[in-house]
């Protein structure tokens, strides 16, 4: 069985990847916002029924769902080893300064036994008074005497339901992405165990990128638009220089049908933050657009360079919808505008993610309820729309595709 096939973003979807919402979202609070990438305190139990809303229109139409965190914790349940190595990792990557707090975070973390608990808890985020105040003996550290009882030790990972961005699927592999920000990049060391590790995965995936390389990438901005061609967005989230490096490592890759690389460059906002955010496939020939990036869009070809150190690249000067119907082999194609041509509406909609639809078959799209004009407008247009309910989950700034990785699409 293949485990990761993915030449499309439109072809019907039949295996995906998701993380249902857990307590890391009670770990919230107005002081660290900013950094965790919220704008607000999604609530809770809403936020989770809204997810299964989700996860039920996908098993309706056919694709098995699984998740993140029982993918992590069969991984861990291969092997004790793998389990102690994972937990020591964790503690690495959770930026937690002394020796004896490693030590105790260690020891409170391996107490649990069952791995789904134990991931769940990773994810939730570790709180200093959850430790033992006996063994932490504060008297004797100056860090404990300065640190606020509310201090986390490792931090939540509230962004987890985002699971399209963390790794990116790209034909039978895989882009393992570096992420932009801090707490992002914590993410990453659950899909570096599942795919090292799982029985399901492991010697199975090739991987085109990995979390270790220096430049970041995302993937929200990596399109599969036909098993010749991917788009990449530069964006606030991925950069140039990892765009090379993928294209290289892609293009010198033995098993690839990929010769085409068109990297989007859309302004850096933090409304911008993906390219997914502002241009999603939805069928054949149509794709979701925000008016707003269509002016600043410059659109470069990339493709094997003279030596396997170097590609070649070329500006496009030509129309997006032209450029787009050249490399898709098709006479035309439509860009649908998010707002149904209405700047006012478009700008609210894009905010809530009325661009990010995820396709599940050739012009069949989930989307958030709440963008009810794009969502008319797309209708008209011939989509079938499958709306979900959103008004929690789209607190934290993704919307369907971003909640979503396709692990297998149907050719
Ligand atoms: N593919 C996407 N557009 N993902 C949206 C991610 C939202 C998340 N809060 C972040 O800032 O990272």
């Amino acid at each position: 069985m293949t485990a990761i096939h993915v030449t499309s973003e439109i072809k019907p979807l039949k295996k995906v990847l998701l993380h249902r919402p857990g307590n890391e979202l009670l770990n919230l609070t107005p002081d660290t916002l900013e950094r965790l990438l919220f704008d607000d305190i999604p609530f809770l139990p809403v936020a989770q029924a809204e997810h299964d809303e989700f996860a039920g229109i996908l098993r309706d139409n056919g694709v098995e769902v699984v998740y993140l965190e029982d993918l992590a914790a069969e991984t861990l349940d291969q092997d004790p080893a793998i389990r102690e190595k994972f937990l020591k990792q964790f503690i690495n990557e959770a930026g937690i300064g002394t020796e004896k707090y490693k030590e105790l975070t260690y020891q409170f973390l391996d107490k649990i036994k069952d791995n789904k608990e134990l991931i769940l808890k990773t994810m939730e985020g570790i709180n200093v008074n959850e430790l033992p105040l006996e063994a932490r003996n504060i008297e004797n550290s100056l860090v404990d005497l300065v640190s606020e009882e509310s201090n986390f030790i490792a931090d939540p990972m509230p962004n987890l339901y985002f699971t399209r961005d963390p790794f990116g699927s790209i034909g039978d592999g895989v882009s393992l992405n570096r992420m932009y920000s801090v707490t992002r990049n914590r993410e990453t060391i659950y899909a570096e165990y599942i795919f090292n590790f799982h029985p399901d995965f492991k010697g199975q995936v090739e991987k085109y990128y990995d979390r270790y390389n220096p430049f970041h990438i995302e993937g929200g901005d990596i399109l599969n638009l036909n098993e010749h061609v991917l788009a990449i967005g530069i964006s606030q989230r991925t950069c140039a220089d990892a765009i090379e490096m993928i294209a290289k490592n892609i293009f010198n890759h033995p098993n690839t049908k990929i010769d085409t690389i068109l990297a989007f460059n859309i302004p850096v906002s933090r409304a911008f933050m993906h390219l997914d955010t502002v241009f999603t496939q939805i069928d054949t020939d149509k794709f979701t657009i925000h008016p707003g990036i269509m002016g600043p869009l410059e659109v470069f070809e990339i493709t094997k360079g003279k030596t396997p150190n170097e590609v070649s690249v070329k500006e496009m000067k030509d129309e997006l919808e032209h450029i787009l119907a050249h490399y898709l082999g098709l006479p035309k194609v439509e860009l649908i505008q998010c707002g149904a041509g209405d700047r006012i509406a478009a700008e609210r909609e894009q905010w809530n993610d009325g661009s990010n639809t995820l396709c599940i078959a050739p012009g069949v799209i989930v989307v958030y309820q709440r963008n009810n004009i794009t969502n008319d407008f797309l209708r008209a247009k011939g989509l079938k729309v499958l709306e979900m309910s959103s008004a929690e989950l789209s607190r934290g700034r993704g919307g369907p595709r971003c909640m979503s990785m396709p692990l297998i699409r149907e050719d």
